[in-house]
């Protein structure tokens, strides 16, 4: 490599709350009653995991970070291994959670249950910093995934946005409620939330997404928090794709059509198409096009992943994209 070839730069994932996922398939899933499973798998979950996995089958190798220990945190590094993923994670006294997600094997609805995550302490949440801050590195990516495990607040979701922003990273940040709201006002590079998800940036912000009007309004809605100083704000909508903003415009992204298996974990697969993308220079448009195409893939499929080598042409080629301000995108 020459001094002047550009550099790519380095992914850390931050998934504070990591979880060993227990799937279990189910048909006709009747609440209140005795069921019985027709198959169950675990994996390694919580959504910096499934992130950073998506990114490394779409080319991209990244580092993880967070919280693990007891047995099933042994898993997730076990797990990390075994998928190349550069294993950053705090060691602490508590134990890994487990989530229980159960499919709908007929309906592919998924209904999950998530563990609120070991009690973490002042000394370890100090070790993450330690861990974490001196490898970032100026316009490397720091992407903040999923909820805080217990004895985490807000306040620590801000901070990370903060430091790693001193030391000139691009963060992106994708978690709920309180969390999201003092990491926005930390002003990170992008933020990415379903429709719920902003809510709690923007109440006013449509409950439902169903046509063009509804679209323009949350489009306006968007260009207000990033007028706060986010650069980027995405905001995916499930069958109704995802829209997204920055000082350029906005684009609304349609989502090919498939068969839905599973779609848990696809938020964070699009999420990983649109770091992966961004990542290596690609617009925006043409980012969410990806995102929008690796999400559908991930809910193709039985489990979080999207398999070796995945082929996306035909998904994005299913993909319409629309610039609000009429032009067409592709
Ligand atoms: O409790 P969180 O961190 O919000 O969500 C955790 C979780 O439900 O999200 C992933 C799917 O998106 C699963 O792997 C995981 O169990």
């Amino acid at each position: 490599m020459t001094d002047h070839a550009p550099q790519r730069p380095s992914f850390h994932i931050v998934g504070a709350n990591p979880s060993m996922d227990r799937t279990l398939f189910v048909r006709d899933l009747a609440m209140g009653e005795v069921n019985r499973a027709e198959r169950a798998e675990p994996m390694a979950g919580g959504k910096g995991i499934i992130v950073a996995r998506a990114m490394h089958r779409l080319g991209s190798t990244s580092a993880v970070y967070g919280f693990v220990g007891g047995v099933t945190g042994r898993y997730i590094r076990d797990e990390c291994r075994r998928l190349r993923l550069t294993d950053r994670h705090t060691e602490v006294g508590g134990d890994t959670r487990i989530n229980a997600i159960i499919v709908d094997s007929r309906t592919g609805d998924a209904t999950v249950v998530n563990e609120p995550g070991p009690e973490i302490t002042r000394a370890e949440a100090e070790d993450f910093f330690q861990t974490l801050m001196p490898r970032v590195a100026r316009d490397d990516i720091v992407a903040v995934s999923g909820s805080l495990p217990r004895g985490l607040d807000a306040a620590f979701a801000a901070r990370l946005v903060r430091d790693a922003r001193e030391r000139g990273a691009r963060v992106v940040v994708d978690t709920s409620g309180r969390a999201l709201q003092e990491a926005a006002a930390a002003t990170p590079w992008a933020i990415k939330c379903n429709l719920e998800e902003f809510r709690s940036l923007e109440p006013d912000a449509p409950l439902v997404v169903r046509d063009d009007a509804d679209r323009r309004r949350l489009v306006s809605q968007m260009h207000g928090v990033r007028r706060q100083g986010v650069d980027i704000v995405v905001v995916t909508l499930g069958a109704g794709g995802a829209l997204a903003v920055s000082a350029a415009g906005a684009v609304w992204v349609r989502p090919p059509r498939i068969e839905v298996v599973n779609a848990t974990g696809s938020g964070d697969t699009f999420l990983a198409g649109v770091l992966h993308a961004l990542g290596h220079g690609q617009s925006l448009p043409g980012a969410v096009t990806l995102a929008v195409a690796a999400s559908a893939r991930n809910a193709q499929l039985p489990l979080p992943d999207l398999g070796p080598a995945p082929d996306l042409g035909s998904l994005m080629a299913g993909t319409a994209s629309v610039m609000l301000d009429g032009r067409s995108a592709s």
